[in-house]
């Protein structure tokens, strides 16, 4: 068929190459560039994916610093969103740490720096009342799931405004790489509520709403709104919050649970990850949880969702709410959390020391700090969610290694720069006996150390969550995903506690079909004629070229 022309050159030819999810750069064959109006437009050389693959990934190993090679990679999905999932699925441990943590941390700080391209949805406040319309208007009619951040807790680096958007981004690139979400099916959207961070406040690069946080009622009502015009356009779709404060983080999440397919990932998925780590720990070391203690550092939203999840495992090992909640020991800024002592939040008080034992806690109105619980209490497993750089520190380590042969030892916070310790200070305070899990990738002698991040839930939790059709997201499905997680075992010999990140499509199914049977067992979803299995494996999308003309 004759294509349309304009200016002797196929402007439906310029409109394929200009979209990212149909776009195949020098890889259009002889006979598409004569089909669609090609050429001219590129180059001669006809390539194949493998051999783009290769010339992309000498061109990103060419460059100096990671932030450098997070542009180039972002350019590449902005521009050959199917070249950009092949090459991280080539070579995914080793371009992680670029399109997640710690690159995207810096790359939301610079985002209004390297903004190039539309990409997601920006809400901002002064849109209200017009987010339906907004959303209407999207030619997207398919979305499955929605990642959404306000930009205020990004990592562990505090406030970011709209540069947040880098987060919501990242993780649904994640979708596509390990769970095989469609990635014309995600939606990144950033609600700009404004900033309280000054230096974006004054930096006349900002993209975002130059304002301060909108809060209260009228921060309410705008999520409100949005999560409305959420279930009107796309009443299917999977919401996942992420990166919001922990007040906020918490209160939308109970709000919002019941009322359509919906979870947090910082409390929900990430307390999937790291119950997994001490499941697998635990064999590791060779000790029973339920005779040893554990201690939680930094009770926000992640360390709580952490305490709950090991309650509730605690509980189902047969011990009764109290005698669980004698094992853990959550500490805060202000010291080791005590009812009507030091508690701030209502997640706090339900994982606090009861109030009858305040007497014997606190010494001179003092509630004990970090290393003095960890003398008083000899935790087995020590978890940092505190956002506090070198937090643990050698007197904390070689606490831990004193009470224990095996300490397990999981600094958790994002990016590595708020890391509570580095794997090669854990190692060599604890004289090489630790077993060590951290949020950010790292190193130790023995190669790379587990990396503990809910990576390796959001996409599982994700795909078995769109194929069951699942209405809720309940709680047995982070269970059992920890659970599952737990269960495999690494090739590789020695400490590590979760395969390694390059297996991250494989744990993805594995965890979708566990929420699958979830969803069968507790809500009553309908497994398909072929079995879940089947259901999963045939929704996945690859990133093979397909016909630009009918993608
Ligand atoms: N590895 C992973 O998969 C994940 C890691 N994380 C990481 O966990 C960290 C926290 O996230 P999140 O829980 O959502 O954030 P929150 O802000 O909700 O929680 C952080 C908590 O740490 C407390 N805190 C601050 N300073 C100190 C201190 N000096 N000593 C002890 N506690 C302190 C904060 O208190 P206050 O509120 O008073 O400041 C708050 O209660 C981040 O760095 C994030 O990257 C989060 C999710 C997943
Ligand atoms: C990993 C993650 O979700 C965080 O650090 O917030
Ligand atoms: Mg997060």
């Amino acid at each position: 068929m004759k294509q349309p022309r304009q200016n002797g050159i196929g402007s439906d030819a310029k409109a394929i190459l200009s979209d990212p999810l149909r776009n195949k750069g020098t890889a259009f064959t002889e006979e598409e560039r004569d089909r669609l109006g090609l050429h001219g437009l590129l180059p001669n050389h006809v390539s194949t994916m493998d051999g783009q693959i290769k010339r992309r990934i000498a061109v990103l190993r060419a460059f100096s610093t990671p932030f450098e090679k997070y542009a180039f990679l972002r350019d590449l999905q902005d521009t050959n969103e199917t070249l950009f999932y092949a090459l991280l699925a080539r070579h995914r441990s080793e371009l992680l740490p670029l399109v997640y943590t710690p690159t995207v941390g810096e790359a939301c700080v610079r985002f209004s720096e390297i903004y190039r391209r539309a990409r997601g949805l920006f809400l901002s406040y002064p849109l209200k009342g017009r987010l339906f319309e907004i959303l209407a208007a999207l030619p997207n009619d398919d979305v499955e799931v929605i990642c959404v951040t306000d930009g205020e807790r990004i990592l562990g680096l505090g406030d970011q405004g709209a540069g947040g958007m880098g987060i919501p981004i990242g993780k649904l690139s994640l979708y596509t790489d390990c769970a095989g979400i469609d990635p014309a099916r995600t939606m990144p959207i950033l609600l700009d509520t404004g900033t309280d961070n000054e230096e974006l406040l004054d930096n006349p690069l900002y993209v975002g709403w130059r304002h301060h946080r909108v809060r209260g009622a009228e921060y309410d009502a705008f999520v409100e709104e949005f999560v409305e015009a959420v279930r009107k356009r796309w009443p299917r779709a999977l919401l996942q919050w992420e990166d919001f404060a922990g007040p906020n983080a918490v209160t939308l999440l109970g709000r919002y649970r019941c009322r359509l397919p919906t979870f947090n990932d910082d409390i929900q998925g990430t307390a999937a990850t790291a119950l997994a780590a001490i499941l697998a720990a635990e064999r590791l070391a060779g000790i029973d949880l339920i005779e040893r203690n554990i201690v939680v550092f930094g009770a926000g939203a992640a360390g709580c969702g952490i305490a709950e999840l090991i309650l509730g495992e605690l509980v189902s090992r047969g011990l009764t709410r109290e005698a669980a909640l004698a094992r853990i020991h959550a500490v805060d800024r202000d010291g080791l959390l005590i009812e009507h002592v030091n508690v701030v939040t209502a997640s706090q008080a339900r994982i606090a020391r009861p109030h009858t034992e305040a007497d014997a806690w606190l010494t001179q109105q003092q509630a004990p700090s970090l290393i003095e619980t960890i003398e008083r209490a000899r935790p087995a497993v020590l978890i940092g969610t505190s956002g506090q750089f070198e937090a643990f520190d050698k007197p904390v380590i070689e606490a831990m290694t004193r009470h224990n042969d095996r300490p397990i030892i999981l600094p958790l916070s994002n990016p590595a720069i708020r890391a509570e310790a580095s794997a090669a200070d854990v190692q060599t305070w604890s004289n090489g006996r630790a077993i060590i899990g951290t949020g950010s990738p790292s190193h130790g002698s023995n190669g790379a150390v587990t990396q503990v991040n809910n990576v390796y839930i959001f996409p599982g939790i994700g795909l078995g969550a769109v194929v069951s059709g699942a209405e809720t997201i309940t709680e047995a499905m982070f269970a059992e995903a920890a659970k599952c997680l737990a269960s495999l075992v690494p090739d590789e010999d020695g400490d590590r506690l979760f395969p390694s990140t390059d297996h991250l499509a494989e744990i993805a199914d594995s965890i979708a079909l566990a929420v699958c049977r979830v969803a069968e067992r507790d809500l009553g979803a309908i497994p398909p004629a072929g079995g879940w299995e089947d259901a999963i494996a045939g929704h996945r999308w690859a990133p093979v070229y397909r016909d630009p003309v009918s993608p």
